[in-house]
């Protein structure tokens, strides 16, 4: 004994609450007894075929679980292996160690479920006493019967033979758990945790096994196999119908075994729905029921059941170790996803025109996180824009070889142009729209027009063929302008229309993205990729104020004030009025000024235009002065002089 040893002691174990703990904690649901207890079933009729292969005991055939409501039971039987009195003690009453285990180490068989040897005290989380009836296939003649209230300790009796080997499990329902005594529910569940089990499960006197569904990629039923992934699909898919239905096979390098079936649900999603689904099933038992985390983020849309021996389930099995395998398998759902869209695509034309309807807005986002996927739908994918939903091509047909967008949120001055001219204008602000344009106008090599941005408007507000004088400039922009409004002289028609306020929309874009964010409505992909292309957008120019250059009145209001016209003022406030008012009508959030003061503004400037002339007293000169009078500021000339039309 090497120094210290001697103190080496032994660690106790408080059997009771490492049983509570167990039986009352490893599990998420109630359920899942149901589901420990019905993989026991099956693991001992693998076990009779295993250690009986010629049938000289008879043969397994089915389990059966049926339910008591009046006396607040369930019972499952089967007609596997049975126990000896020894291996009741050694297996099914020892915490940690089963038979099953040690029989896959034997024989290598892959059908084999249990592992940890501790199932069977999920039964306590749910009973106040179980009953386990059995008899062994190596000792036909001979029953026991095991029974524990709380598992901590347990009686061993004897029984009478049962007429078949195998076991009986009843459980007496804990009073908060009488409401699992009901066979329709049982149908429900055992249906979907056994679905891909071989042998037949029956509940109560049913005929008909609750997995009697051929499971195509196994039983390679004879016909159309897309048929039979359909019916498959259909049957298990419980929220929604299947738009179609696409196999995933074994990885060619074999980083995977997984195989199964995934299909597009039915029901309409957008760019924030999450509705996958995915169940994945380990040696035929139901594992993990909501493994979405598997298929990738942008397929919201996808449900699908999938088998793997390779992956590792966590002792509660309602989940999967992240190894390398679940790495494997994440990829290839990827691939499988996208090569069996390229499948629809090719071979089920209606299918995939009902999917590109139904999914259409959630595609956009998902053809921008995978490049096959951009390649499959750049072209096929309906786009929102201000004529119904288009494709990009058919968007820019329509645009005179542009694709165009708006950066708003609908309406705006720069909208109801290009809407006048007949052309569509895709709706940047819908999800993932701006960054799919952006990427189409790229690969398809395109112009995109985006109008809000300040490039976007070039296209509509051409530069003046001479720049304004900069104090012309710095008057009007005072005189023009609220604090965060740019002013830029333009050319653009209606030569009528003085000036137009359009708000930034990039800025606008940004803000609402940074909303988005801290309500978590967006997916952290498209959420990211948003934000790459408002980066840039610093948001201090709120809104630009375009001036018609060409305008009459501009000309007008200008050399008025080159010539220090007392009047200059007046009519810039009036224009001033005008653009508030036009801002507000073209804007469907709030007004982008005060609206009161605007329109109070136009009387100010009626009263001011229509005042009676105000005699002027020779004698010293002075005249009233208009603008002050009405508070329109001041109206001095460049040079702080007033023009000779000044008493006019
Ligand atoms: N219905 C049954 N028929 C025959 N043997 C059974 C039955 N149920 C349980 N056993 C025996 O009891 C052992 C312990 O069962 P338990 O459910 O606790 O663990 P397990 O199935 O081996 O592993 P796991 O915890 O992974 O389910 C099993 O290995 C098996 O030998």
């Amino acid at each position: 004994m090497s120094e210290g040893q001697e103190n080496l002691r032994t660690t106790e174990v408080d059997l009771g609450g490492l049983v509570s703990v167990l039986a009352t904690h490893l599990y998420s649901t109630p359920l899942v007894a149901l589901r420990e207890l019905v993989q026991n079933a099956h693991d001992s009729h693998t076990r009779r075929r295993l250690e009986d292969p010629d049938g000289s005991t008879g043969r397994p055939e089915l389990i059966r679980v049926t339910a008591d409501p009046a006396r607040g039971s369930i019972a499952i039987e089967d007609t596997g292996a049975g126990l000896t009195e020894p291996e009741i003690h050694a297996y099914l009453a020892t915490v940690g160690t089963g038979y099953t285990r040690m029989l896959r180490e034997v024989t290598g068989s892959q059908e084999l479920i249990g592992a940890f040897g501790l199932g069977f005290l999920s039964a306590f989380s749910v009973a106040e006493e179980v009953t386990v009836t059995t008899t062994s296939h190596r000792e036909p003649g001979l029953g026991h019967r095991y029974r524990s209230r709380g598992g901590q300790q347990y009686t061993v009796d004897p029984a009478p033979a049962r007429p078949r080997p195998g076991t009986l499990v009843e459980l007496l329902l804990k009073p908060e758990h009488r409401q699992l005594a009901d066979e329709q529910a049982l149908r429900e569940v055992l249906g979907r945790y056994c679905v891909l089990l071989p042998v037949p499960v029956h509940v109560g006197a049913d005929e008909q096994p609750v997995n009697g569904v051929p499971v195509p990629w196994r039983d390679r039923p004879a016909g159309d196999p897309h048929a039979a992934r359909m019916a498959f699909a259909a049957a298990f898919g419980r929220r929604f119908e299947p738009l179609t239905a696409f196999p995933l096979e074994p990885a060619a390098d074999g980083s995977t075994d997984a195989v199964g079936l995934l299909w597009v649900q039915d029901g309409g999603s957008y760019g924030s729905t999450d509705n996958r689904d995915l169940a994945v099933y380990l040696r035929g038992m139901l594992l993990a029921e909501d493994a979405r985390d598997l298929l990738p983020s942008w397929a919201g849309f996808i449900g699908g059941v999938i088998e793997s021996n390779l992956l590792t389930p966590t002792a509660s099995r309602e989940d999967l170790q992240r190894d390398e395998h679940y790495r494997a398998l994440r990829q290839a759902l990827t691939e499988a996803v996208v090569n069996g869209l390229y499948e629809t695509a090719r071979l089920h034309p209606a299918a995939w025109r009902r999917i590109l309807a139904r999914h259409g807005q959630e595609l956009l986002g998902a053809a921008l996180c995978d490049d096959r996927l951009f390649t499959l739908l750049a072209d096929d994918v309906p786009v929102p824009t201000s004529q119904g939903d288009l494709t990009a091509g058919a968007l820019r047909a329509a645009g005179s070889g542009a694709v165009h967008v708006a950066l708003g949120s609908g309406g705006g001055f720069e909208e109801m142009l290009y809407r006048a001219m007949r052309v569509p204008i895709a709706r940047g602000d819908r999800y993932a729209v701006l960054p799919f344009l952006r990427r189409y106008a790229q690969l398809r090599d395109c112009r995109i027009v985006e109008l809000g941005s300040e490039s976007g408007n070039k296209e509509l507000f051409r530069e003046p063929e001479q720049p304004l004088p900069a104090d012309q400039a710095g008057w009007l922009a005072a005189a023009l302008a609220e604090p965060g409004e740019r002013l830029v002289p333009a050319r653009f028609e209606p030569v009528g229309l003085p000036l137009v306020l359009v708000p930034d929309r990039e800025a606008e874009l940004k803000a609402r993205i940074e909303d988005d964010q801290a309500d978590a409505r967006i997916p952290s992909a498209a959420l990211r990729l948003a934000r790459a292309f408002t980066a840039r957008t610093d948001g201090t120019v709120k809104a630009r104020l375009y001036l018609n250059t060409d305008s009459p009145a501009v000309h007008d209001l200008l050399r008025a004030y080159r010539e220090g016209h007392t009047g200059a003022a007046t009519a810039a406030g009036l224009l001033r009025s005008v653009k508030v008012i036009m801002a507000a009508a073209a804007s469907d959030g709030p007004a982008a000024g005060d609206l009161g003061a605007a329109l109070a503004g136009i009387g100010t400037a009626v009263a001011a235009l229509t005042a009676p002339a105000v005699p002027v007293d020779p004698a010293d000169g002075l005249s009233v002065d208009l603008d002050r009078l009405l508070g329109l500021g001041e109206s001095n000339g460049p040079d702080g002089t007033r023009g000779e039309n000044e008493e006019r």
